[in-house]
């Protein structure tokens, strides 16, 4: 297996994301969760995603961590790495973006490299170094009240400049709107002047490709799936990859109980849940209950599993930013974070053992700890449920057939979880 294109994600669900991206624009992707064993067999691919959980733990286990996964990558042939990041661009002023953009710029030698997170299909555009999520910019929109890494300030350039150890430049719209050509040149411009990233401006699709074009010559680059899209593109358009239609290899059904799991506190999954409410039974979990013990979880499976054969059930911690606030107030931000991710690890380990075989978990830390919990080594991206969410199949897990769907916390429309049992068979 010779890869053309190699990524690196630092969540599940943005590495769902990413690889549903890539495979709507005709590369044959896999989703790996972590660096693979050698064992795993892998169906020949062009792209392979190697999710990892790495956005919010320290900033020197998210370097190593991704240099592994990256030295793994370069050896399957994969001449370009895509680091791919959350498109509201998720992290502190410790990092992880910037110190991991570092350490792999240094280890493929890159001189410059293309960052952006704009993902347009989802309402995320980046003028001037601005981040807009929909029509506000990011430091008014929602990502001000995350539970795990609030976003203040909507100045990319400035982000970056606090995390990372190189100058952090602009390649804006105008440029970008006048050709691959300009960008080489502003890039060549930043890159001889010793600055080492630039935050590049994209409001269209057809800014991605243009900026796809270029970031594909080069050995690395950091973005959502919007650079995806135009480095896959790029990647069919110059011949480098023969494009494969994206049939979704959902495969045969695997029937069965299906349920659903909620830790994103974002305001779509908020809205979601409520939206859930009419259609299914829904458990709300308590978090200082959780933090006091294993009570909470085993509650929650008494709960579901005498309902699963009516139905999909949900099982709920999502709560508003006022009351995540004041449980972390209470407890701890990280401890009760972690707490909650374990419980709902612990949660879904009882329903597989109930026999669900159909999944939804919505939010990226929380489908970490769920997909870590399964032991499900990879997943092949089946039909879209939502823009960044596709049913994705497990490949090598120890339950055997199962299907599931990992939703970033920001995305899907609000009937999400019924839109997507009813592509989940
Ligand atoms: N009621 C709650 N109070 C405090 N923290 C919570 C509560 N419910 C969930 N959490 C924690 O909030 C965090 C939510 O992060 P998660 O990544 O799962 O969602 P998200 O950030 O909305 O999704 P994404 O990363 O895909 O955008 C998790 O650590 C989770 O355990
Ligand atoms: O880019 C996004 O917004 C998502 O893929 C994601 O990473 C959320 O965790």
């Amino acid at each position: 297996m010779t890869l053309a294109l190699g990524c690196i994600a630092d969540d599940y669900t943005g590495a769902s994301d990413l690889a549903n991206t890539l495979t709507r624009a005709g590369l044959r992707t896999v989703q790996t969760i972590g660096v693979p064993a050698d064992d795993l067999a892998l169906p020949e691919v062009d792209a392979v995603v190697v999710s990892l959980k790495s956005r919010s733990i320290e900033a020197g286990l998210a370097v190593s961590r991704s240099r592994a996964a990256e030295t793994w990558l370069r050896g399957r042939g994969a001449r370009h790495v895509l680091f791919k990041i959350c498109s509201t661009f998720d992290s502190t002023d410790a990092g992880n973006i910037g110190p991991v953009m570092d350490a792999l710029r240094a280890d493929c030698g890159e001189a410059g490299v293309l960052v952006t997170p704009a993902f347009p299909e989802t309402g995320r555009t980046v003028y001037q170094g601005n981040l807009f999520v929909a029509a506000v910019p990011l430091n008014e929109s929602p990502l001000k009240d995350h539970p795990l890494n609030p976003m203040h300030d909507s100045n990319l350039v400035r982000v970056l400049a606090r995390q990372s150890k190189t100058q952090v430049g602009l390649v804006d719209l105008a440029t970008v709107t006048r050709g691959a050509d300009a960008v080489r040149a502003r890039l060549a411009e930043l890159s001889g002047k010793g600055i080492g990233a630039a935050i590049i401006d994209a409001v269209f699709d057809r800014d991605l490709e243009t900026i796809g074009l270029v970031a594909a010559e080069h050995r690395l680059s950091v973005g959502a799936s919007g650079m995806g899209l135009g480095l896959a593109r790029a990647l069919v358009s110059t011949g480098k990859v023969k494009s494969t239609a994206a049939g979704g290899k959902a495969g045969a059904a695997v029937g069965g109980p299906a349920a659903c799991l909620a830790g994103s506190c974002s305001q779509a999954t908020l809205q979601q849940i409520a939206r859930a409410e009419a259609v299914m039974p829904v458990l709300h979990l308590d978090p200082d209950r959780i933090f006091a013990g294993r009570e909470e979880s085993e509650r929650a499976l008494a709960w579901a599993k005498p309902r699963l054969t009516g139905g999909p059930v949900l099982i709920a911690s999502s709560a508003t930013p006022e009351a995540v606030a004041a449980v972390q107030a209470r407890h701890g931000r990280d401890a009760v974070g972690h707490a909650i991710e374990q419980a709902m690890a612990d949660i879904a380990e009882g329903l597989v053992q109930a026999g669900v075989r159909r999944l939804i978990v919505a939010g990226g830390e929380t489908s970490g700890a769920v997909v870590d919990r399964l032991r499900i080594p990879g997943f092949l991206v089946g039909v879209e449920i939502a823009a960044g969410v596709p049913v994705l199949r497990a490949v090598g897990a120890e339950a055997g057939d199962m299907v599931l769907a990992l939703k970033s916390g920001n995305f899907g429309g609000p009937e999400f979880f019924s839109d997507a049992l009813r592509l989940m068979r």
